[in-house]
């Protein structure tokens, strides 16, 4: 009986115990650097194989944050199927981000490279990102920004208006999602679809990049499996857009979008870009352009909603340079006068950054915050913690606009206690692009209409695989002037004869996405 019960109750807990014992020491003894006396991180590798790879899907933001509150900036774990060392602090996020090339290089979880491709930017490291991110970089220059103003102005005032007319409320992240994902459709790789295509190909990509955080294994019903079940039907879906552009160029076309720019520098260079480099391009332009611009989108809204203050300050500064009125045309020059939409902007992109964190691989072992990072380990610097953590801001988690003007903005000193967009050799590519489309679209929405949350309070906030509102963010949005659909709005904003002179302000609900943009082929 006795030896029945050890059998069945107490062995597979001594074997477990002892796997795990096992796993977590198989680290320290394998990958250490034998030359250092530095200790490895506090911190735990979790359970055998899975690591604390589940606990990060569950917990989400308060993976990290907890964490950090518990063992101090730097910790060890175990994630996405790779020993991890995660870091936040300006001190330490420096050294990463420009430590490229040297103590670290870029690698992404293989689930992502699995899924994404390793034929793009992100994906590239050495001499061929160098070579990638100049060309690339050239489509995001002063000039081009100025020419994608029009295009983008003219999706954003479709979309508010919209919004605006809509008779109930509206659920603003996947509204902002369909927007970001048109900009990012029309200007970025050149491709014009249809209503239902974009609500389809929003649906393919959101369904894709929930599942980039998880195991590499691919089994039946994985996240790796329905990741790249998602992937081939963008793919599917891309094919005969790709194939156009493809002879378009071939022909001596340029759309002007970015696309194109890259396909027409390689044919001018005589070097092929393949058809999987191109997929891997157009997939990672789709991705990186709306996935983080349209989370960035919704939190613009919700923090303006919350703050009535904030938007007639911004109705004053647009009053102050004549850009008022609704449907009045924006050069990029203009944008860049309006200081405290600028300051807005930047505001929402400290307080609520779309990604939490940054993946490199040590190159060889080094030394941060008094600890060992083992070569061949990841290294992940933590985004929103780094900003939470900062003493250079007062009371970080407000959100508060002034903080960044003239006289009290510490920019200099704030370098790398504000990373939304990384930073060093990896910096985001598309960062004035995107800052440009939500400058633009505060504009939009300040000048057209009033909005307030369905609920008066803050919605809880997700943040894998990015950050986004619980609820979605239902709002009600009313044209300024017009009647509210919903409950008495109580922002604080201009009335609408005073916006447009006394005349009554058009709501074009019906205007034609697909007649308006011309920059696709
Ligand atoms: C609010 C919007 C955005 C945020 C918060 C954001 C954030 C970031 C961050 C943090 C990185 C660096 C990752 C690292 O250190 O490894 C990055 C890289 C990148 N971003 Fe963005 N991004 C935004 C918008 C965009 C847009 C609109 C594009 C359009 C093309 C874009 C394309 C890229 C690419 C291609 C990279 C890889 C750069 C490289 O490896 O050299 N991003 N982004």
């Amino acid at each position: 009986m006795l030896v029945e019960l050890l059998t069945v109750l107490v062995l597979p807990c001594v074997a477990l115990l002892l796997s795990w014992k096992l796993w977590t020491q198989y680290y320290t003894w394998s990958d250490t650097d034998t030359g250092s006396d530095l200790p490895l991180p506090p911190g735990s590798m979790g359970l055998p194989f899975i690591g604390e790879t589940l606990s990060l899907v569950w917990q989400g933001g308060k993976f990290s944050t907890s964490r950090h509150a518990h063992y101090g900036d730097v910790f060890k774990t175990h994630i996405l199927g790779r020993p991890t060392i995660r870091v936040r602090g300006a001190t330490n996020v420096r050294k990463i981000l420009l430590g490229e090339n040297h103590i670290v290089t870029s690698l992404w979880p293989q689930t992502f490279r699995t899924v994404l491709g390793t034929g793009n930017l992100a994906m590239s490291n050495g001499e061929e990102h160098r070579l990638r991110r100049k060309v690339i970089m050239k489509a995001f220059n002063y000039e081009a920004l100025e020419r994608y103003v029009p295009i983008m102005q003219e999706i954003l005032r479709e979309s508010v208006l919209r919004w605006c007319g809509a008779p109930q409320p509206v659920t603003v992240w996947p509204m902002a999602r369909e927007m970001a994902f048109r900009v990012a459709s029309a200007v970025l790789v050149g491709f014009q679809h249809s209503d239902e295509e974009i609500q389809h190909l929003t649906f393919l990509f959101t369904n894709m990049v929930k599942n980039l955080f998880s195991l590499p294994v691919k089994l039946p019903g994985s996240g790796l499996s329905n990741g790249l079940f998602y992937r081939e039907a963008i793919d599917k879906w891309m094919m005969n857009h790709i194939q156009r552009k493809k002879e378009f160029v071939m022909q001596g076309g340029d759309s002007g979008d970015v696309l194109s720019h890259i396909m027409n520098t390689a044919k001018d260079n005589g070097e092929k870009l393949s058809d999987q480099e191109i997929q891997d391009t157009v997939v990672e332009l789709l991705f990186a352009g709306h996935e983080t611009t349209s989370s960035a989108a919704t939190s613009l809204i919700m923090h303006l909603a919350l703050q009535p203050r904030v938007v007639q300050k911004v109705q004053e500064e647009l009053e102050k340079h004549g850009l008022l009125q609704p449907d009045q045309p924006m050069s990029l020059e203009q944008v860049g006068r309006l200081t405290y939409v600028g300051q807005v902007v930047k505001e929402v992109l400290r307080r609520r950054p779309p990604i939490g964190g940054g993946y490199r691989r040590a190159l060889k072992s080094f030394e941060i915050g008094g600890f060992q990072v083992p070569e061949g380990w990841a290294v992940l610097y933590s985004i929103r913690d780094t900003h939470e953590a900062s003493q250079i801001f007062s009371s970080p988690e407000l959100f508060d606009p002034d903080r960044w003007t003239a006289e009290t903005s510490q920019a200099p000193l704030a370098r790398y206690d504000m990373v939304t967009f990384g930073g060093g050799p990896r910096a985001c590519v598309g960062k004035e692009f995107a800052k440009l489309q939500l400058k633009l679209l505060c504009v939009e929405l300040t000048r057209r209409c009033r909005w307030k949350l369905t609920e008066d309070k803050a919605p809880d906030m997700k943040f894998l695989p990015i950050v986004y509102p619980a609820d979605g963010l239902p709002v009600i949005f009313t044209p300024i002037g017009g009647k509210s659909h919903g409950d008495k709005n109580k922002n604080g904003v201009l009335h609408e004869k005073e916006r447009t002179n006394g005349k009554d302000s058009p709501v074009l609900c019906s205007v034609s996405f697909e007649k308006d943009i011309n920059v696709a082929i």
